[in-house]
Order: structure tokens, then sequence, then C-alpha cells
């Protein structure tokens, strides 16, 4: 047997052979492209290829420095070893890897592996490296073994250490430590929906974000065909997320927040929040409908006659009306419909013409279907319509809106929604977020867009049911993963139970999985958090943390506030780590100000390398800071209607430490 000092010697060598096989791949990639171009075969075929090598001479070439291993498994009766990584190495394509991705079958042992179920697994390794490391061979410190054959189970110090370790910057991948139950969601079947429902620092998002590398992994194909969206809640948090998977090696996956997807226009208005909370109601879903097609107009445009050379076909109006009436009851996408109008019209045509001379030709079929009577009546009853102009109308006509609304929203909900100075025209209005909702709407009534293989929807619990329906119109075909938690739901529509939002999602069937264990939040300070909890009307498990190092300061700082936030982000200054200011949003200018007197450098939440950013409490959702200084709770409670569970996204922010200074009352 070796000694471990041998051991580790040899395992470097190992990853001097990797780091070798990797420049090998990396340079024969790059020579594949050129040899892609010389395909003369088909043009078409060609490009594919060349785009397909070009790609993953790019991913290769983009991949961050980092160590090539981070695990291997002995598997004692076929005496076989294998190192496990964010990536599949190897010296020749037909030669065994030197290093097998993390993602592929035989690597689901590595996090799932046990002494009660050792899977095979004889031997278990996880290796060291020096915090930061890019991958230098000499960076590996050591390993730790775990003899499952022997029914060896302990808790691992390295990913003790990875749990705790320091966190500024963005957000770091977990390939190395994902946990069991993590790795069960992570590798579920691409076609069932999940809803995961964390309590906060669970890794949430970390999961979504590995289940998205999965499923590019292992469905290539029809992943890459119908695409994959991860969606966030802002910005900030996507530029926190978004090193995650080009780590994994997984570059141009859309990344995006709901608003930017449905975009359709800048956001250039705003509105109250009573006119916010009746825009995103599911009803608005029906109220639009009917707005829509309350243009469709059976009756009364006459009957037709379509010129044919010296003859004039006739439709009559009773004829018309079935077709319309027909087409409508078959509810096909408004633009759709048109056109079925317009092809029933001239098969009605075509039925008359042949029974009297016989076939007609494909081109007198064209023909008829461009006579201008045909093309005006189909303009009469199923008008041509944009997205906007229906909205406008709806919020600029109060007579419009009764009639849409008649049933759905009582008066006061439509005296909400009204403008109180119309447009001159749609073209000149200035929508707000929430109309950018109902565009959509409207939009995907008019025609489906366009949908994704998958979507991962991350902080879900804050979707309207408008948002939702958005969401499901692009994820009809595909399948859904769920991430939330709804103790963390700020916005005035934000969900009360899973079952609601997969409806909405269009995913009834979707299962509701439970994380508990929390990777972030210490102890003493999920304590607090939980306390909490306990006031905010939710059914959710709470969290139990893994962490029992970390600290909880209450410091009253009765007459002088900003003093008492100056002097705790010193103390949180003296130890490593990010330090996160998180106060009131109208707070925010004076504890800039009170830090920049007091000599300390501060940045905004966007500055993700920043030692000290002061944060506004509705943009820290899904962030983590190792010392949060809380300012001010009453005062982040007070803000918002639902200010107690911004407060608890707050508080459950902190890594390592959490500091509360106050001078009015606590409200826990
Ligand atoms: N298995 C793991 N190994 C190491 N670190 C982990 C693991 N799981 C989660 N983490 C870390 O814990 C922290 C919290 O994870 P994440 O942000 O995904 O949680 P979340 O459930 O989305 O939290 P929140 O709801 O509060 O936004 C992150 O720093 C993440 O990297």
């Amino acid at each position: 047997m070796t000694s471990p000092h041998h051991e580790l010697i040899r395992e470097r060598a190992h990853h001097d052979r990797c780091r070798t096989a990797l420049a090998a791949l990396i340079e024969g990639a790059q020579d594949h492209v050129v040899t892609g171009e010389d395909v003369s075969a088909s043009g078409a075929d060609a490009e594919v290829l060349g785009f397909r090598l070009r790609s993953r001479a790019k991913e290769l070439r983009e991949l961050p420095e980092g160590p090539l291993f981070f695990g291997r498994l002995d598997f004692g009766a076929q005496r076989q070893t294998l190192h496990i990584g964010r990536l599949r190495i190897s010296e020749h394509p037909a030669d065994p890897p030197l290093v097998v991705d993390w993602r592929a079958p035989v690597s689901r042992a590595f996090y799932q592996a046990g002494a009660r179920d050792p899977q095979g697994v004889a031997v278990r390794r996880r290796f060291g490296w020096a915090p930061g490391s890019r991958g230098d061979s000499a960076d590996l410190t050591g390993f730790e073994d775990e003899h499952l054959d022997r029914g060896e189970s302990r808790a691992s110090e390295i990913v003790a250490r990875e749990i705790e370790r320091p966190r500024v910057g963005p957000m770091r991948d977990i390939a190395a430590t994902i946990q069991p139950e993590q790795d069960d969601l992570v590798r579920g079947d691409l076609a069932v929906s999940v809803c995961v429902q964390g309590a906060p620092g669970t890794g949430k998002t970390a999961v979504g974000l590995h289940r998205a590398a999965y499923l590019l992994y292992t469905h290539p194909q029809r992943i890459r065909r119908g695409g994959l969206l991860i969606l966030g809640p802002n910005r900030t948090f996507l530029s926190y997320i978004s090193e995650v998977l080009p780590a994994l090696g997984e570059t141009g996956v859309r990344q995006s927040t709901l608003r930017d997807e449905i975009a359709r226009h800048p956001v250039s208005g705003a509105d109250d929040e009573r006119a916010a909370v009746v825009k995103h109601d599911v009803r608005m879903a029906q109220v639009l409908r009917r707005a829509l097609y309350a243009r469709v107009r059976a009756e009364g445009a006459g009957p037709l006659a379509v010129p044919d050379g010296s003859y004039r076909w006739r439709v009559p109006e009773d004829e018309l009306v079935r077709i319309v009436t027909e087409v409508r009851a078959e509810e096909p996408p408004y633009a759709v419909g048109r056109e079925r109008v317009r092809t029933r019209v001239v098969r009605y045509v075509q039925d008359r013409a042949e029974r009297r001379a016989g076939p007609r030709s494909d081109a007198w079929v064209r023909k008829i279907s461009r006579a201008r009577p045909v093309g005006a009546y189909v303009d009469a009853v199923w008008p041509r319509v944009q997205p906007e102009e229906v909205v406008a109308r709806l919020l600029s006509e109060p007579e419009a809106l009764a009639a849409a609304a008649d049933g759905l929203l009582d008066a006061g909900e439509q005296k909400a929604l009204l403008w109180a100075k119309p447009p001159r025209s749609w073209r000149s209005a200035r929508w707000s977020a929430a109309d950018l909702v109902l565009l959509d709407e409207v939009a995907g009534l008019i025609e489906h867009p366009q949908g994704y293989g998958h979507v991962v929807v991350d902080e879900a619990q804050d979707l309207s049911p408008m948002e939702c329906r958005a969401i499901a119109r692009r994820a009809s075909f595909g399948s859904v993963t769920v991430l939330g938690d709804l103790a963390q739901g700020t916005t005035p529509w934000a969900a009360r139970s899973w079952k609601t939002v997969l409806g909405q999602l269009g995913k009834p069937d979707a299962v509701v999985v439970p994380l508990t264990t929390g990777f972030r939040v210490p102890g003493a300070v999920l304590a607090l958090a939980n306390r909490l909890l306990e006031r905010l009307d939710v059914a959710v498990p709470a969290a139990r943390s893994l962490r029992a190092d970390g600290e909880l300061r209450i410091r009253e700082a009765a007459s002088d506030l900003l003093g008492g936030v100056v002097a705790a982000v010193r103390d949180a200054l003296a130890r490593e780590g990010s330090v996160g200011v998180v106060a009131a949003d109208a707070y925010v200018p004076r504890v800039r100000e009170a830090l920049d007197a007091a000599g300390i450098a501060a940045a905004g939440p966007d500055d993700l390398g920043a030692r000290v950013s002061v944060v506004p409490a509705t943009v820290v959702k899904g962030l983590e800071y190792d010392h949060v200084v809380a300012v001010e709770p009453a005062a982040i409670v007070a803000a918002e209607e639902r200010g107690l569970h911004r407060l608890y996204v707050v508080l459950t922010r902190a890594v390592a430490g959490l500091e509360v200074v106050h001078a009015r009352p606590l409200p826990f």
C-alpha cells in the first residue's frame, strides 16, 4: 500500500497528464474547425458541422482555468478507477477517459453512494485544492478517502470547507459537492417538471443551474433544438449567477428575466399598486381574450361577390356567418383563425366552381384567395390587429373595458385600470412593466410564441398568475424546473401555494420537492429567521443549517443609527469575506453617505468583486454575503405590504455573520 504522500504525488502526476491531454483536445478541436470548413459535401451540412465544431472549440477555449478533477471512484470488483471532473478528458477518443464528466451516468455513484448502499464503489476519494486554484497540479493539497466497502461513513471536511469558504465574487458551481437530495433533482428526467420548495440557502439556484448543465449534456440534440431558458428575478441576480454554467463548460444558455424575455417595448410607464394588482390578476386573461375577439364580427358584413373573369361567385351571408362562427369555436390562435376563414371562404367558392365546371387548378385557388373582395371581407370580419391596439383601447376607453370586463372586474377595478391621460394613439403609449405582460398575453392569443425545450424558473414564488401564463406559453411543449420559497414571496401577488402556480404554469402534475438543508445561513441566524417564519402565514418546512459556525449580533443604536452601521461595517471588515449592508431602499443613499464620510469604500450590488456593498432590500433576493449588516428592520418591514417577508429574505443572506443595527424597536 502506498503512503498518502506517494499517493498525492501520483495524483498530481495524473493531473499533469490530464492537463497535457486537455491542451491537445483544445488544439485538436481547433484543427477540426479548419477541417470542418474544408468539408464540401453539402453546404448546409458543412455549415452545421462547422458550427458544432466551432462551438466545441470555443467552449473548450473559454473553460475557466481550474482543477481538472475533484473526485475519484474506485470500483472494487472491476478494479476500475475513475476520476471525476467538470469535463471529460481523454488522450484519444477511443481510450478510457482520464477524467469522466460529473454528469455521466457512471459518475452518479460519486454523489449517491453511501456505506449503506455503496453501489459497487469501494472507495470514494475527494480532492482538496488550494483556494482559488487555477489548476496547477501543485495546488492539489490533499485527499479524503471514504472506504464504503468497509462500511465507512463520515462527514467530509473538504465538503465542509467548501460550504464555509468566503464568498466574494459571483456564484460558483457546486459540481464537487452536490448532495444526494440535490443530485436527485439535478438528474431528474427531462420530461418531468419539478418544483423545488427550498428554504433560504438550501441550494435551489445551484440545483437549477446544475440541472440545466445536466440536461444539456444528457439530451444535447433535444435541448439545443428546443432551447433552454433560465429565468431570474432581475439583472443583478443574473450577473451573480452568470459564471456558473460557463464554469461547467456550458456557454450560450439564455439567462434572462421574464421582463426582458417578453419585452416588446422598453418600460416607460408606471402603475400604482392597485392598477398593477389588477393587471397581474388571472381574470385579465379572460378580459383580454374578450377584447381581442370583440373585433371578430360574423354578422353584418353582407354577402360576398368574388370576381372570376367575367363571372362573380356569390357567398351568401348565412354561409359566411357559419364559417366565422365555426372557426371561432375551434379556438385557433387569432392569426391562424384569420387565415382559416379565408381558406374556408375560398373552399366554398371552389366547391361551387368545381360543381359547375370541374377541377380548378392551384393557380386558380391562389387567385381567388388573393382576390380583393376576399381580402376586404377577411379584414372586415377578422381584422388584422396588433396587441398594442387591443391593450391601449382597453386602458383608454371605459366602454370597451366595461364590455370586456363585464362580470369579471368590478367598477373600482375597471377604474384602476384606465389611463388617467390616454395617449393620442397606441403608438405613443407609455407601457408599464405590467402592461408588457398584458401585451404578451394578447400576442400569445394572436400567435403562439416559440417555446423552449426546458425552462428553469428561479424565485418563482414572486410570479403573478399572468406572468406564469407568459412562461407557460413558452414551455407548452417542454418541461420546467420551478425554484422558489413561498416564505420569500414579496410581490403583492406572491404565491401562497405551489399547486396554484404550477397550474398557471401549465404543469399541474409537477411534483413539489422540499429542500431543507441550509448551506448558507449559520444555525444561529437561521434560528432567528425561523422565528420570523412562524409569523409569515405560509406552510413551508423550516431549514436546518449545516453550519454550526457563524455569529448573530444585535446592535442597538438608539440615537445614532448610521454611526452604528459604520461601526458594524468596521467590525465586519476585520474579518474575511464580503460585507453586504442591506437597508430599506429609502435608507440606501444615507447609508452610502455615512460610509463614504467614514472613509469606507462601498459599491452597489452589481459590483460583484466589491468588499463592501450597500444593497437595497428589494434587490437582495437570491444574493449572499459573508457578513450582512441589516439596517433598521422596522423600516424594511414598513416599506411594503409584505415587509415581514422582505425582512426574512434580508436576514437569510448571511454566510458567516449577521449584525442587525436598529434604532426603532425590532419587529421580531
Ligand atoms: N451541495 C453544496 N455544496 C456546496 N455549497 C452549496 C451546496 N448547495 C448549495 N451551496 C451553496 O449554498 C449557497 C446557497 O445556495 P443557493 O443560492 O443555490 O440557495 P437558494 O436555495 O437558491 O437560496 P435563496 O432562496 O436564499 O436564494 C450558495 O453559495 C451555494 O453555492
